[in-house]
């Protein structure tokens, strides 16, 4: 049974068990899908790649977050895995990030409830024994680009449309202080500084010269080249780089871990302002009327 700190998420969130099927790959591998989220397992290399699947924009609703913890909570178990290749399988978007929806005109309990499942996912990742490559193939802005920075190497196809970054300041609203951690823990923290208050979405090349992304190809190689990136990660032994990936990481994850309750009351206090409220209404509706 998969536990969202100490909850049965399948329960709280509404996700059916049967909703998952359960089949065995070519290569003898269990593969298992969910609704929302795709995994394709190469058993013989030890590694799954994750494909978000939630159309059209593949944000992050309570109910895809809690596909992709139970997702990766049996990848963690599962001894035939040792790395996972996480991209997106929606023509153009890695992520758009956290969804709006789930932050706007709803209850604190649904906000508390919904922050829980945001902070899972992210120490999950941070946290993963597995080595972790992000195949970005496509926009990746705020809660998007968190799932990418919790990853050990980023590649990002090249594409000038696919923009990665915490644009929180943009939409009214702040990177929480675990989203900034890591970011300065990626890109140093005078570029997190500026990147954060300005909001700023990097194109490729730029993305690359701040060191948001490790690679940039082009795109029909972003598989192959997060493969050939997998196999260097994997090169290594496991419990040395394990150990070593915890002593890098530890201290950042702690930080939330401490603190977690209090930041979801923070977070529902400063979401549940009319203030906040009405910023992201209006961001939506524009977002809405974009198309028109
Ligand atoms: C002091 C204490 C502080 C505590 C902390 C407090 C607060 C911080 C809280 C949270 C941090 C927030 C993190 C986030 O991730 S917020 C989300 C930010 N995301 C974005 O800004 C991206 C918005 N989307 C886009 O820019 C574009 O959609 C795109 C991803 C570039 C794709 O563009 P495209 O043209 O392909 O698609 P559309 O724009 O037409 O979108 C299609 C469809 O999807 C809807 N949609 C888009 N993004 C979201 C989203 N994030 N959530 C929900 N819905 C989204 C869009 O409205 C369209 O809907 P429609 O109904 O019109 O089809």
């Amino acid at each position: 049974m998969a536990l969202l700190a100490g909850r049965t998420v399948l329960l709280r969130a509404g996700v059916r068990l049967g909703a998952e099927a359960a089949t065995r790959g070519g290569n003898g591998a269990r593969r298992f899908a969910s609704h929302r989220v795709l995994v394709e397992p190469d058993a013989a290399a030890g590694i799954a790649t994750i494909k978000l699947k939630n159309p059209p924009v593949n944000s992050l609703s309570l109910e895809f977050l809690t596909e992709l913890i139970i997702c990766l909570e049996k990848l963690e178990n599962d001894k035939t895995f040792r790395g996972i290749i996480l991209t997106s399988d929606c023509p153009g978007i890695f992520s758009a990030g956290l969804d709006l929806r789930e932050m706007c005109g709803k209850n604190p309990a649904h906000y508390a409830e919904y922050w829980r499942a945001v902070q899972e996912i992210w120490l999950k990742l941070y946290l993963s024994n597995m080595v972790l490559v992000a195949a970005i193939n496509g926009a990746s802005p705020a809660g998007g680009c968190l799932m990418a920075l919790t990853c050990d190497y980023r590649v990002l196809a090249d594409n000038p449309r696919y923009r990665i970054g915490l644009n929180e300041t943009l939409l009214g609203i702040i990177a929480p202080f675990w989203f900034k951690d890591n970011l300065v823990n990626t890109i140093g923290h005078r570029a997190a500084d500026r990147a954060l208050q300005l909001g700023l979405l990097f194109p490729p090349t730029e993305a690359l010269q701040v060191g948001m992304v490790d690679q940039v190809v082009p795109e029909d190689q972003i598989h192959s080249t997060a493969l050939s990136v997998m196999s260097q990660w994997l090169a290594i032994p496991d419990h040395a780089r394990q150990l070593t990936k915890s002593m890098m990481r530890k201290a950042t994850a702690d930080h939330l871990i401490k603190q977690r309750e209090a930041d979801i009351q923070n977070f529902v206090s400063f979401i549940s302002k009319d203030s906040i409220q009405k910023s992201l209404q209006v961001y939506l509706e524009k977002l809405k009327q974009k198309k028109h």
